[in-house]
């Protein structure tokens, strides 16, 4: 189902805006929130810290250490995972969402394994991104992040050129190889589009060494996507898939 709504004309951040403001409202007082890695679920972390502020209860629950300290630093009261009675919404950015399925490919800013096990906790998932990021195909336009435990990595990237990938390790800006907060590596592996990802994805979770992947398969409720006339809001037609 898709439904539209007004707003002004912009840039990918006022997009971006946008849709996490409208995902914010998604947010019922009391709630527990999952809150997502990336520049967008920040936007939606500060409109949540808003919220606080002006005497709504509600709890975090994090995907990343970064939104940890943001929520932190923002007065948003935290709880771990496992402390959490239930998470009654996750919100998170993607880099890319598949416009039919509504499966995501996410884990540019490396909380990828966070993320999916926030997702997989919260009884929904609500994704914002400006409409830049819809796509036909995943990997259309961005390789699949791979976690990785750092010991012998080089097998693991074998196995994964096997399946037809081209991975490449991630570095930081500095030039070091990239960690996550699990203290992992991360190899971003370029398959092209696929036309099969549930396939690949499950092909991947076999390698030894490979901690989890980028693919978020049947995980998605809702993605509210940010555009120039105002937020458009897709909603998933089949019922989760079983996890
Ligand atoms: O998956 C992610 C981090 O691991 C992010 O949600 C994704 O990279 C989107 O980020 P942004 O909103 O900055 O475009």
């Amino acid at each position: 189902m898709t439904t539209r709504s007004g707003g002004d004309r912009g840039s990918t951040a006022r997009l971006k805006r946008l849709a996490a403001t409208a995902a914010a409202e998604l947010v019922e007082p009391g709630m527990v929130v999952g809150l997502g890695s990336g520049s967008t679920a920040e936007l939606v972390i500060h409109e949540l810290a808003a919220r606080v502020r002006a005497g709504t209860v509600l709890t975090g629950v994090s995907t990343s250490r970064r939104s940890e300290r943001l929520a932190r630093r923002l007065g948003i009261p935290l709880l771990a995972p496992e402390e959490a009675p239930s998470i009654d919404l996750a919100i998170d950015g993607a880099d890319e969402v598949e416009r039919g399925t509504l499966h995501l490919l996410k884990g540019r800013g490396g909380a990828l394994v966070r993320e999916k096990l926030v997702a997989a906790l919260a009884r929904r998932l609500v994704i914002v991104v400006d409409v830049s990021k819809l796509v036909d195909r995943l990997g259309e336009r961005t390789p699949v992040p791979v976690e990785v435990v750092p010991f012998a990595w080089i097998e693991p990237a074998r196995e994964l050129e096997r399946l037809g990938g081209k991975p490449v390790l991630r570095h930081t800006a500095l030039g070091q190889p990239y960690r996550t907060d699990n203290g992992n590596l991360i190899l971003d592996v370029d398959f092209g589009p696929l036309d099969q990802p549930e396939a690949l994805a499950r092909e991947i979770k076999l390698i030894t060494g490979v901690v989890d992947h980028g693919l978020f398969l049947g995980l998605t409720d809702t993605v509210i996507v940010g555009e120039p006339d105002g937020v458009r809001v897709l909603r998933r037609e089949q019922p989760r898939a079983a996890r």
